[in-house]
């Protein structure tokens, strides 16, 4: 099975290339080659590399810088996601479309299900949120991920400012009161993989198609991330970070975040017959890479 993934230096696109191995071949392409408000680069990339399977990773995922660029973040995320889709449609192909747990409001009291009411609390969100809407609508043959709180060994991520700030840092304020799931890349691959291969092989069978829930399996705050993260590294190098709680009121942003962006998983797990690991196995395998320096 051949992938063709957008977006080839995110943190889920290195993290499919690494995967590429006998039993999947993944071609990954990034700005000029393929660039998603490009649509003829879309589909010149298709006709060259003949995937199986196209895989949306592509993003704009500056959440802040969105508020005040709405425009670029809505031509990439909407809009470019739709092209995508329309150009693996031409070519009567799936397609996999990575969007967030930022669709919701974040005010629910459980973990969301797929069907519940979305509501974006800023810019990001609903250029994802439209994403969604034109890729279903340009390709029904379709899987839309929500996934969350993405890191892992490439590209900048939570972890690794964590990590960087420890170098200097002894005790960090960190937000305790956003509720959520740290989803480790290399993971959204695997199932990324797995969700593509049921797409190839179950073509028109509708419990595969759709929107679900992919997130790792439990969940914590950002504040309980970091404390994770910190304990391993106490444990590998002896170094000892304090993590100070404190309220998402004590840390202004441009880009209001939702407080709940828990993912209710049991869809996805029962449609794919897969589930991604605890996100606590996540971080040590993450940091276990970093320390081995297996990627950048
Ligand atoms: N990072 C996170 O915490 C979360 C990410 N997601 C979603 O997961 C997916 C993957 O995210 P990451 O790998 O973390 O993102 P990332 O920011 O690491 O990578 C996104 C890539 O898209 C590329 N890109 C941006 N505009 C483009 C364009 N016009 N044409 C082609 N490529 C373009 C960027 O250059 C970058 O290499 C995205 O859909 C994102 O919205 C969902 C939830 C949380």
């Amino acid at each position: 099975m051949r992938l063709l993934v957008t977006g080839r230096d995110g943190q889920v696109a290195q993290a499919l290339l690494a995967l590429s191995g006998s039993d999947v071949d993944v071609v990954a392409l990034g700005r000029p080659t393929l660039d998603l408000t490009d649509r003829a680069s879309i589909e010149r990339a298709i006709a060259e590399h003949r995937p199986d399977v196209v895989v949306n990773a592509a993003a704009y995922t500056a959440v802040d810088k969105a508020e005040s660029d709405e425009a670029a973040a809505y031509a990439v995320n909407a809009e470019g996601a739709g092209h995508v889709a329309a150009a693996a449609a031409a070519a009567g192909l799936p397609v996999v479309h990575i969007s967030t747990d930022y669709v919701f409001a974040g005010d629910k009291a459980g973990p969301y299900v797929e069907s519940d009411p979305t509501g974006p609390q800023g810019a990001y969100g609903r250029s994802k949120l439209e994403g969604e809407r034109l890729v279903a609508e340009a390709n029904p043959n379709h899987a839309i991920l929500r996934t969350a709180w993405v890191y892992g060994p490439y590209g900048a991520n939570f972890l690794k400012t964590m990590l960087r700030l420890s170098q200097t840092r002894d005790l960090l304020r960190v937000v305790a009161d956003q509720r959520g799931t740290p989803t480790y890349a290399p993971d959204i691959a695997e199932g990324i993989v797995a969700v593509s291969r049921a797409l190839e092989s179950a073509p028109g069978d509708a419990s595969k198609r759709g929107v679900f829930h992919m997130v790792s399996e439990g969940e914590t705050t950002w504040a309980g991330f970091a404390e994770a993260i910190f304990s391993r590294l106490a444990e590998t190098s002896g170094k000892h970070v304090t993590v100070e709680p404190i309220t998402t009121a004590d840390y202004p942003t441009p880009a209001k975040r939702p407080a709940n962006s828990r993912l209710d998983t049991t869809r996805f797990r029962q449609s794919f017959g897969h589930s991604l690991p605890e996100w606590t196995e996540g971080v040590s395998r993450c940091m276990a890479a970093l320390a081995a320096n297996e990627a950048p």
